[in-house]
């Protein structure tokens, strides 16, 4: 049986740049709609496995995505070919001195930073409050190998928490408190968590890639890289694919 992985995007661009990444490895086996977005499938072999990647453009925001990756999930799991591993990618803002622009950002955990309640004496995530969880921690059995395969492409990248917002950053005050917060956190972004959450409800491993195209900080549009992120994407779709193809995939905590 072919090791399974479902690459989630945004928006179709980025879904192409997955896609560029896949040309050398596997080879398009149609295409799909979901409720919610649309898969773009691909198969191939990676070295001594057959490995099958199914792109999704999910949509903009967790919740939207979240639709969409149990769509994609629930589909697969009644065909009879469950996916292994769900991957949330795209681009991002890199928290300063952590993730500079054109840099990719490895998951170690997919984190909800606005996922409780605010407070006279501070936020509250939602554990703190009783019900549900704010995060998602990958293993380093994951990661690691992955960080390995971007290195040996001579991709600059950190390992590092990617944060899920509902409202992009745009102060400097704002990523000052999420960078308190989350000392552990390099990037931010607004699918992950929700694909995570979806990936766990059908017991498939998660992981956050991400290529920097804006710093977390007061908003400067000039200043965006979003042309280089999408390259750097597209490298380390590349570069990881035939890593991923290989590993045991098991749930995130
Ligand atoms: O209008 C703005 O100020 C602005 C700043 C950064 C990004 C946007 C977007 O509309 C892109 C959202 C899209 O891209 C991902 N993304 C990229 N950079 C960030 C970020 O700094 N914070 C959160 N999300 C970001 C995100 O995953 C969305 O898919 C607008």
């Amino acid at each position: 049986m072919p090791h399974r992985i479902l690459i989630v995007t945004a928006v179709a661009a980025e879904a192409d740049s997955v896609a560029g990444g896949l040309a050398d490895l596997a080879r398009p086996a149609g295409e799909l709609p979901v409720p919610g977005g649309l898969l773009l499938r691909r198969y191939g072999t990676t070295g001594p496995a057959d490995v099958s990647v199914d792109v999704l453009v999910g949509g903009v925001g967790p919740a939207a995505v979240a639709a969409s990756t149990g769509a994609a999930l629930a589909r697969a799991a009644l065909a009879g070919e469950p996916y292994h591993l769900v991957v949330s990618a795209g681009i991002a803002g890199g928290f300063p001195g952590r993730a500079p622009l054109g840099s990719l950002v490895v998951s170690d955990a997919v984190v909800a930073a606005d996922l409780g309640a605010d407070t006279p004496e501070g936020y509250l995530p939602v554990e703190e409050l009783g019900f549900g969880r704010s995060v998602h921690a990958v293993p380093a059995a994951l990661t690691g190998p992955v960080a390995a395969a971007l290195a040996a492409a001579g991709l600059p990248h950190t390992t590092g928490g990617v944060l899920t917002v509902s409202t992009v950053t745009g102060t400097a005050v704002r990523a000052a408190e999420l960078a308190a917060r989350h000392p552990g956190a390099a990037a931010e972004a607004m699918e992950g968590f929700g694909v995570a959450e979806a990936a766990a409800a059908h017991g498939a491993a998660v992981l956050e890639l991400r290529a920097v195209s804006n710093a977390v900080g007061p908003r400067d549009r000039a200043a965006w890289r979003i042309g280089e992120a999408l390259t750097a994407l597209r490298a380390a779709t590349a570069a990881l694919v035939p890593a991923l193809g290989t590993l045991e995939a098991r749930p995130c905590s």
